[in-house]
């Protein structure tokens, strides 16, 4: 079982007056890669910089190992720090640069205990070669920064940032100068880096895919708070609100009402789900993934549509289909002309119900649900009980 390294125990932080993060919340293992996702501005960085010791909170504790460390300086923590500027030093080749905090580091005189010492040129040479191996950088030590590629460049800024060893590694939005093809090769490679030391690192970014690629346990964060704590799949499949929903993929969230357990109502039409513990009544937002809608001929489908756009993906087609004014993504590999009439199906499984928050009704091509919508389809569907059983 993971251990316990940090815990962040009700931490807040307010710039002039203006409370930044709110109460803050939140341990990180040993060994785990965390991510720290939001959209800019929501204390990301904050919360980083609080783990690091370049801020300290203005209520709260930061514990490492259950020791309070609030006052305990940066350079005292075994936490080391990756920006998104490598800020390697132009003049030093990519040895020295990985060196420089070992020739910083001292040791014990074997011949007089009492005198400090520089470590051992071959403890440096064998470190230096250890993080080379690591980053893949082999047979590059005597090139300078300036002959190096951003995705170099930033490898060896990880390797500066761990051989000294540290527990903890924090990495601000390290890929973000970097292009596309580069920030998913490095995000595979940071991800086995982590794996390879074996220490914590602790991630941010506001780019979701980066989070859902690399992350042991992703925190979501909005407006200095945490929304929700989980492994990826926990988030992408379960968000516990519209805010994570909208925010973590894509998706379709439609208001509805439960009409018994496992059983939801959207647009006139019962659907069977399966999420249990609302109250019958109890008004609810569902999250339908587009690719968990199946597109199916008008007389097999659910609910039928019209598609009003549709987009080449490479992988899929988005396609914007309008249900009486209501829009909804739709993701597939089949091609649907613009003004077709289609229908769609949904597996129980695809919806994902949540209790109504602060964010309902704020995101996207919300639909929002009518009861005179609900009473013009109940006519309709001439009282059928449908439902997406088979
Ligand atoms: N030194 C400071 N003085 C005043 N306000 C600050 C300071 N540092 C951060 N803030 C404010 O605190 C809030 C959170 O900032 P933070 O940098 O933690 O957000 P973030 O989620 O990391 O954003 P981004 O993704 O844009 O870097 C912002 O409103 C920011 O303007």
């Amino acid at each position: 079982m993971s251990k316990e390294l940090i815990r962040l125990e009700n931490c807040s932080m307010a710039f002039d007056d203006e409370l930044v993060l709110k109460d803050l919340n939140l341990y990180f293992n040993d060994k785990e890669f965390l991510t720290l996702l939001g959209p800019s501005g929501c204390g990301k960085t904050t919360t980083l910089r609080i783990v690091g010791g370049f801020t300290t909170p203005t209520s709260g504790n930061v514990l490492f190992d259950g020791v309070r460390i609030n006052d305990v300086p940066p350079y005292k923590r075994q936490i080391n720090t990756v920006f998104q500027k490598y800020a390697l030093f132009p003049h030093l080749n990519v040895f020295e640069n990985i060196a420089f905090a070992l020739r910083l580091q001292k040791r014990e005189d074997p011949k007089n205990p009492k005198r400090k010492i520089p470590l051992a040129e071959e403890e440096i040479n064998q470190r230096v070669g250890e993080m080379l191996d690591i980053i893949g950088l082999k047979g590059f030590e005597h090139r300078k920064p300036d002959a190096l590629s951003g995705g170099q460049q930033q490898r060896v800024a990880i390797a500066r940032a761990l051989v000294n060893r540290p527990k903890v590694l924090l990495l601000d939005e390290p890929l973000g100068a970097l292009d596309l093809k580069l920030r998913r090769d490095m995000q595979m490679e940071l991800k086995k880096i982590q794996q390879q030391v074996g220490i914590t690192f602790i991630y941010v970014t506001h780019d979701q895919e980066e989070a859902l690629t690399m992350s042991d346990t992703i925190v979501v964060m909005d407006k200095g708070t945490i929304q929700q704590i989980g492994t990826p799949e926990d988030i992408y499949n379960e968000p516990k609100n519209a805010f994570v929903a909208d925010f973590i993929g894509e998706s379709n969230i439609i208001d509805g009402v439960m009409v018994k357990d496992c059983m939801v109502r959207l647009y006139g039409h019962n659907f069977t789900c399966v999420d249990g513990g609302f109250a019958p009544n109890e008004a609810v937002d569902v999250v339908i993934r587009p690719e968990d809608i199946d597109i199916v001929p008008v007389d097999q489908g659910h609910i039928e549509g019209t598609v009003t756009d549709v987009t080449f993906k490479g992988m899929q087609y988005d396609i914007i289909v309008d249900f009486r004014g209501f829009k909804w993504l739709i993701q597939s590999t089949d091609h649907c002309p613009v003004g077709s009439r289609i229908g769609v199906k949904i597996d129980p499984e695809g919806f994902h119900i949540m209790k109504k928050s602060e964010y309902s009704g704020k995101f996207g091509d919300y639909s929002s649900y009518s009861d005179e919508y609900d009473e013009l389809s109940d006519a309709e569907s001439s009282q059928e009980e449908e439902s997406n059983e088979e």
